[in-house]
């Protein structure tokens, strides 16, 4: 089974999750980056990453060249903003049809959880079996081993 991992991070949380995925299982691992990258300080990026979210905007992206047809497992990971995920995933399945997959979704948020978010990624990703949905609360923050044995815990866990 050929698995991709594909993920958007703003400030490495969700970075530092495919990492630990990646470390775990064979995958290739896919980062969306933004063309014109939102502020990472303060306030402003709250105010741009909420008005792309609120807008439904979608961003202009770079990442490498991948065709996502040779995959059967696809890992999918964004940052919770605004209590869904964030738009620069929006522009990746603009680019690329994904149906038929194994769907593994993973987020991180600041305490809000992801539910609201793994909702609309089902309802978009509806041609797809989703087979599990992982969330982590800014891992950045935490013990590395505590993020681990939580990854794992995860990984071995039930959809619902
Ligand atoms: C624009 C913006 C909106 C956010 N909205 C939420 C939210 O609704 N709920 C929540 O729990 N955390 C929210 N957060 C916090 C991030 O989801 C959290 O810090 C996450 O770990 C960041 O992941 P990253 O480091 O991969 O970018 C928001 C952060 C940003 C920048």
């Amino acid at each position: 089974m050929k698995t991709l991992i594909v993920y958007y991070s703003l400030d490495g949380n969700t970075e530092l999750i495919a990492q630990l995925i990646a470390n775990d299982i064979e995958a290739v691992k896919l980062k969306i980056q933004p063309i014109k990258e939102i502020p990472t300080k303060g306030f402003m990026k709250y105010f741009w990453g909420g008005k792309s979210v609120v807008f439904n905007e979608l961003p202009k992206i770079v990442y490498p060249i991948i065709d996502v047809n040779d995959f059967d497992c696809i890992y999918i990971g964004t940052p919770i903003w605004n209590n869904s995920y964030a738009p620069p995933l929006s522009t990746f399945f603009q680019e690329n049809k994904i149906e038929g997959k194994e769907i593994v979704l993973f987020a991180c948020h600041g305490g809000g959880g992801a539910k609201k978010a793994f909702e609309r990624l089902t309802k978009i990703l509806k041609n797809n079996h989703i087979i599990k949905t992982m969330e982590f609360k800014d891992p950045l923050t935490q013990n590395r081993d505590e993020v681990i044995k939580q990854l794992n815990v995860q990984l071995q866990k039930e959809r619902y």
